[in-house]
C-alpha cells in the first residue's frame, strides 16, 4: 500500500465512481489524501460512495453526469473547478457491458456501449486536457480497459471494440501530450468480484466458477487490488510511465498452457 499523503492536495475526477472499481479507487485515492469527484448517472450511488468517503475523513464532490453527453461532461469539469479550483487526475472508468452474440446485437445496443466506453472516454479526456493545456499545466489520465482490447472478446464485441479504441487513444495521446506534461496510462483488470460486471457477465455461481477456471491464479481479483495499482499509476511514483497498460488479471490473458496433463 502506498503511504498516506501520496496523493495529498490532488483533485481526482473518477467516472463511474459510485460503484465497483470506481468506488474502490475513490476510497483509496481519498485515503491517500486526494479530494475526489464522483461522476455517473445515478445520484443515489454517488451519494452513498461520497458518504462512505466522508465517514473516513475524506472529501468527495458528487456531480451526476452521463459521459455520453459532452455538455454534461463540460458541466463536470466546471463544477470541479468551481469547488476545488483545479483538476490533477482523471480516471475514465465508466462503462457499460452485456453479453450478446454479435449477430443479435441491435444498433442501439452497440451504440449504448460504444458511446459510454469510447466516446465518453474521449469527451472526458478532451474536456480535462483542454483545461490543462489552456492553463499550461500537466496532469494524469488513467483509462480502465480490459484485456480483450487486444485478445478480442467473443460475446462482447461492442465492449471489446470500444476498449481497443481506448487503448489506441491512450497510446496516441500519451505521445501527443507528453510535451504538455500529461501522462496517459491504462489498467486492464481481469475478472473482479463485487463489481457491476457480475450481473452482466457472470450472473450465476456456475458462470462465475467457469470464469475462475480460466484464471491461472485460481480466483477473481478484488476491487482493492485494482485501486492500489491505480493510485500508483496516477502518483508521482509513476512519473516516467506513460502510454503503458498494467494488466491485473491473475495471468488470465496468457491462458492456461497446453501441456498440463502431459506429466
Ligand atoms: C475479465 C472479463 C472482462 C470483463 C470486462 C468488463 C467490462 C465491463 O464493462 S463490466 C461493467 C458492467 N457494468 C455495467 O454494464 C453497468 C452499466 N450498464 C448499463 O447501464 C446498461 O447495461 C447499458 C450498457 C445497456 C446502458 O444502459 P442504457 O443506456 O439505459 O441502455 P438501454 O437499457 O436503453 O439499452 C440500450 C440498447 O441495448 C440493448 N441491451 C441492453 N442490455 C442488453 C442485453 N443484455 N442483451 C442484448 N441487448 C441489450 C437494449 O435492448 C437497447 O437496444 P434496443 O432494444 O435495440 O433499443
Ligand atoms: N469488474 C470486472 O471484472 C472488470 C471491469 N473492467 C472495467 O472496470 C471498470 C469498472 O467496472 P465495474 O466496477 O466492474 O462495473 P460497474 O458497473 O460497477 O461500474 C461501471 C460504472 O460506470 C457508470 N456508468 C455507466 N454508464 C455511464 C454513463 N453513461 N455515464 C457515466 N457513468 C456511467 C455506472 O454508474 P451509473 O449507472 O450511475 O451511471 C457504474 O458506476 C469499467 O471500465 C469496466 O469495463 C474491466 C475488466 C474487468
Amino acid at each position: 500500500m502506498l503511504p498516506a499523503g501520496t496523493l495529498a492536495d490532488r483533485v481526482a475526477i473518477i467516472t463511474g465512481g459510485g460503484t465497483g472499481l470506481g468506488k474502490a479507487m475513490a476510497l483509496e485515492f481519498a485515503r491517500l489524501g486526494a479530494r475526489v469527484v464522483l461522476a455517473s448517472r445515478k445520484q443515489e450511488n454517488l451519494e452513498k460512495a461520497a458518504a462512505e468517503i466522508a465517514g473516513r475523513g475524506g472529501e468527495a464532490l458528487v456531480v451526476p453526469t452521463d459521459v455520453r453527453d459532452p455538455g454534461q461532461v463540460d458541466n463536470l469539469v466546471n463544477r470541479t473547478l468551481e469547488r476545488f479550483g483545479k483538476i490533477d487526475i482523471l480516471v475514465n472508468n465508466a462503462a457499460g457491458n452485456f453479453v450478446c452474440p454479435a449477430e443479435e446485437l441491435s444498433v442501439n445496443g452497440w451504440n449504448a456501449v460504444v458511446n459510454i466506453v469510447l466516446n465518453g472516454t474521449f469527451y472526458c479526456t478532451r474536456a480535462v486536457a483542454r483545461h490543462w493545456i489552456g492553463q499550461g499545466r500537466g496532469g494524469n489520465i488513467l483509462n480502465i480497459i480490459a484485456t480483450y482490447a487486444w485478445t478480442g472478446g467473443p460475446g462482447t464485441v461492442h465492449s471489446a471494440a470500444a476498449k481497443a479504441g481506448v487503448l489506441a487513444m491512450t497510446r496516441t495521446l500519451a505521445v501527443e501530450w507528453a510535451p504538455r506534461g500529461i501522462r496517459v496510462n491504462c489498467i486492464a483488470p481481469g475478472p473482479v468480484d463485487g463489481t457491476g460486471a457480475a450481473p452482466q457477465l457472470w450472473p450465476t455461481e456456475e458462470a462465475r466458477q467457469a470464469v475462475i477456471q480460466a484464471v491461472p491464479l485460481g480466483r477473481m481479483g478484488t476491487p482493492e487490488e485494482i485501486a492500489h495499482a491505480a493510485a500508483y499509476l496516477v502518483s508521482d511514483y509513476a512519473g516516467f510511465i506513460t502510454g503503458e497498460v498494467l494488466t491485473i488479471d491473475g495471468g488470465t490473458w496468457l491462458g492456461r498452457g497446453l501441456f498440463k496433463g502431459s506429466r
